[in-house]
This record gives C-alpha cells, sequence and structure tokens, in this order.
C-alpha cells in the first residue's frame, strides 16, 4: 500500500521550474474551456493507447507542449496523446500530462479535467522521481489541485486566467462517504465484486461516479472513500495509464494523507517503463485501501 516518503523540489531552480508548470496549467486552462465547445467532435487519429481521440484533446495538447516546452528547467514533455516525448529543453525536470482526462464526457457535457506531473529525469520517469503533480477540473466551478513541498492546495481559476487559493493543506476526510468504481461489472473480477459489495453495505456511503478519473477522484478528496479503475478480466492492467493518471493522482492522494495502490503497493512504487503502460488504480482512505489489498490478496 501507499503512504511513504513523498519527495520534494530541492534546488531554487527546480522549484522555480515547477511555479511556472502551476502557471501554464492554470493559465491554459480557461483557454481549454473556451475551445471546447466547436471540438467535441472525433479527431482524425487514435491515441498511442488505441483510443479515439477528439478534437479537444489535440486542441489541449498542443497549447500545453507549446507553453510547458518554453519553460526554462523543462527537458522532455509528454503526453497522452502522442506515441514519444518531446525533447523541448535541457532541463532537467520533465512534464508529462494527460490534456483532457475523461473527454469521452465531453458530448453529454459531463465533467473532465487536466492531469500534470512534474518528474526529475527523463521519460518514462518512476513514481518517486515525481516532484509535483496536480490537476484542474472543469467542473461549474474550474478548480486546481497542486501537490507540491509535501503539501495539496485547492485553487479556483477565474475567466481571465488569475486563480486563488481557496483551501490550504487539504487532507482527505476521516470517514469515507463515497465510492465510485470504474469498468463493467461483469469485467470485474471476482474478488474485486466482493470488496464493492462489501463497500456498498455501508450504510454510511454512497455511489458517486461520473466517468471522468479527476472529478471522480476530486469527489473522494472532498468527501473521503473509494475510487477504484480496477484490473478487470478482459484487461489486467486495468484502462489508466501509470505516467499520465496513475502516479500523478497517486502523488496528490498521498500528500494529502490518502493511500494508493496498483491492488499490492503504492501507485508510486509500480514499476513500469513503457511511457503508456496501464495499470489498476485504487485510491481514498487508508482504512479502504487496506481493505482492498486485503480482498485482493
Ligand atoms: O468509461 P470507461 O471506458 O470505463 O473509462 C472511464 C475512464 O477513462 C478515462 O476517461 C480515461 O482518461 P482519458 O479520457 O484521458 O482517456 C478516465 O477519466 C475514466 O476514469
Ligand atoms: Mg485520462
Ligand atoms: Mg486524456
Amino acid at each position: 500500500m501507499a503512504t511513504t516518503d513523498i519527495n520534494t523540489a530541492d534546488t531554487a531552480r527546480d522549484v522555480r521550474t515547477i511555479d511556472g508548470v502551476v502557471d501554464v496549467i492554470a493559465s491554459t486552462a480557461p483557454e481549454i474551456r473556451t475551445g471546447l465547445p466547436g471540438r467535441r467532435v472525433t479527431a482524425e487519429d487514435e491515441n498511442p493507447s488505441g483510443e479515439t481521440q477528439m478534437a479537444a484533446d489535440v486542441f489541449a495538447d498542443d497549447l500545453l507542449c507549446e507553453r510547458i516546452g518554453a519553460l526554462e528547467g523543462v527537458g522532455e514533455y509528454a503526453s497522452e496523446e502522442r506515441p514519444e516525448s518531446v525533447d523541448v529543453g535541457t532541463g532537467r525536470l520533465s512534464v508529462a500530462v494527460d490534456p483532457l482526462d475523461g473527454s469521452s464526457n465531453l458530448k453529454p457535457n459531463n465533467t473532465m479535467g487536466t492531469i500534470f506531473a512534474v518528474y526529475e529525469g527523463p521519460l518514462p520517469a518512476h513514481g518517486r522521481d515525481l516532484v509535483a503533480a496536480g490537476y484542474v477540473l472543469y467542473g461549474p466551478v474550474m478548480t486546481m489541485v497542486v501537490a507540491r513541498n509535501g503539501t495539496v492546495d485547492e485553487y479556483v481559476i477565474h475567466d481571465d486566467a488569475s486563480y486563488e487559493l481557496v483551501r490550504e493543506d487539504v487532507t482527505l476526510p476521516d470517514e469515507g462517504s463515497v465510492y465510485g468504481f470504474g469498468g463493467r461489472v461483469p469485467d470485474w473480477t471476482d474478488d474485486f465484486e466482493a470488496f464493492a459489495r462489501e463497500v456498498e453495505q455501508d450504510a454510511s456511503r454512497k455511489l458517486r461516479y461520473g466517468g471522468s478519473m479527476i472529478g471522480d477522484v476530486n469527489q473522494i478528496l472532498t468527501y473521503g472513500g473509494i475510487f477504484a479503475y480496477p484490473t478487470l478480466e478482459s484487461a489486467p492492467e486495468g484502462k489508466l495509464r501509470v505516467q499520465f493518471e496513475g502516479y500523478p493522482i497517486g502523488y496528490v492522494i498521498e500528500t494529502a494523507g490518502g493511500a494508493t495502490s496498483d491492488g499490492a503497493k503504492s501507485l508510486l512504487d509500480v514499476d513500469k517503463d513503457d511511457l503508456h503502460a496501464r495499470t489498476p488504480m485504487y485510491v481514498g482512505n487508508t482504512d479502504l485501501v487496506a481493505k482492498l489489498e486485503a480482498a485482493l490478496d
């Protein structure tokens, strides 16, 4: 399971670069959001995971690549939408991005996000190389959650691209009250299904699942509980990608005092050397993630 050491940046230059990445993510978010209405259609290509790209995925990726790539201190940029990482400079930090998380929610106009991860060293990197991570949530309000220096903060992003700190030192509530599990239920393993049924039986918890990981994870950060995109019978590695989704969300949740797992160990300890490798993901309150690991053992 989780909750071991969280890396933090140790040089002034790295801190400046991380601040620059956060500024770019925040200042680009209103533009990504404003650009969505005309881009709720599929693009011509598939992404490296074999999924249909939306025009909005490509638009957000191009904007972020150009702006993050221009930051001093960044050496490589990679995203879920491009096969290889791009050499953008000589800096020692790498930035990996899921430009739009939950883009299949574009058609029904449901929640989506943008995820970023800042790693020390080249890509693909390891979870323990992370020095900052976070996400933007495009909900009724645009919010940004950032984990750095051992703490998690939440900001509101305004339409004029300014952003304002609204919650400092965010931690998961002690009593988790929501759960959300992805994948088709008949495709779940028997052990996971038994765990899910146990979670459902607790009268203090209710199902909250929206189909965008960022929306679903942000509910866990707000109300406590557990989110999973589990191992599936048809996909033992699940669906979500280690570099762009698993590691950064692992870093945010663990920095906020929660636990994460791939079924056996912290998401931050997953070893994958392919840029687009996938992992099962289980994140939430420590007691629930411990029960999950016991159930899958
Ligand atoms: O509806 P499905 O296929 O089970 O997938 C839902 C999951 O896929 C995702 O949309 C994958 O992310 P992308 O939209 O960035 O590809 C997650 O946000 C979500 O948890
Ligand atoms: Mg995603
Ligand atoms: Mg995506």
